[in-house]
């Protein structure tokens, strides 16, 4: 599987004077999902800041298909599709204006739009407000808009923050059968979540941050390895190392 995402000795924040993640080492190949866990201000969102190339790593690199932002930002940026934690639209465009907008941007050929938007409108079943602005959007709403123009593009590497907050079961359904589409198709995906029990179930390897450094990685069976605790769960490792006990 060739490496997609590698960050190497990743270190960063907001600050030049107060890093809040150290160190961080981890890769995302394509065809595989890595989920990135922790505690509430671990890290994660900070990781994915600078992987998206919001932040400059005050240490260490970032390459996306082999290539830093610094060296090609737009060619760097455009391998990358971003769903947020938080929904961020633009109040002045319907939703077809941001698909459209989203289609623009990455250039995408008509038919692949067409095809593409028409079936992810029906999936997320937002057919019939595509002409609507989304501040008139429920949250959960709101979040499909982002992950509409997330699958529109079918980028390289998917960067995926906490997406199932507000989501109905049958979206979070939808959401998570497009992952494994994409990866069966070779995207790379890097998702943070706090729902365990899923990312347990759906992804190959696990980057456990805690504090700002990496505490646990690699595949469950890795992790229980290095815990010495051959046969916990996800949750369990989790809460040993949230608990200060490895
Ligand atoms: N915009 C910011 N400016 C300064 N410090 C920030 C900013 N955003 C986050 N931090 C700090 O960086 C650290 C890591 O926060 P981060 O948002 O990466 O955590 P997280 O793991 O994503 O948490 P959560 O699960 O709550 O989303 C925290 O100490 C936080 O206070």
């Amino acid at each position: 599987m060739p490496l997609l995402l590698h960050v190497q000795n990743l270190t960063g924040g907001y600050h030049a004077d107060h890093p809040v993640i150290h160190d961080i080492n981890l890769t995302v190949n394509s065809g595989e999902i890595v989920g990135l866990i922790g505690l509430n201000g671990a890290g994660k969102s900070t990781i994915l800041k600078h992987v998206l190339g919001l932040l400059d790593p005050l240490a260490g690199e970032i390459r996306v298909g082999g290539l830093t932002a610094q060296e090609d930002p737009v060619q760097f940026r455009s391998r990358i599709a971003y769903i947020p934690e938080t929904p961020k639209l633009y109040a002045e465009l319907t939703l077809r204006e941001h698909l459209e907008l989203t289609a623009m941007v990455w250039q995408l050929d008509s038919e692949a739009y067409k095809n593409r938007s028409e079936r992810l409108l029906e999936l997320f079943r937002m057919s019939d407000v595509l002409d609507r602005f989304p501040n008139s959007f429920s949250k959960g709403m709101q979040q499909k808009v982002m992950i509409l123009c997330a699958f529109l593009v079918e980028p390289a590497l998917f960067i995926v923050d906490e997406p199932f907050v507000g989501l109905d079961p049958l979206a979070i359904r939808s959401l998570l059968d497009l992952l494994l589409e994409m990866k069966s198709q070779g995207s790379a995906i890097l998702l943070s979540t706090h729902i365990l029990g899923m990312a347990e179930s759906y992804c190959d390897r696990f980057v456990l941050v805690n504090s700002g450094e990496v505490a646990l990685h690699g595949k469950l069976d890795d992790m229980r390895r290095q815990a010495g605790h051959p046969h916990d769960t996800l949750d369990e490792l989790f809460v040993r190392v949230a608990r200060g006990e490895l």
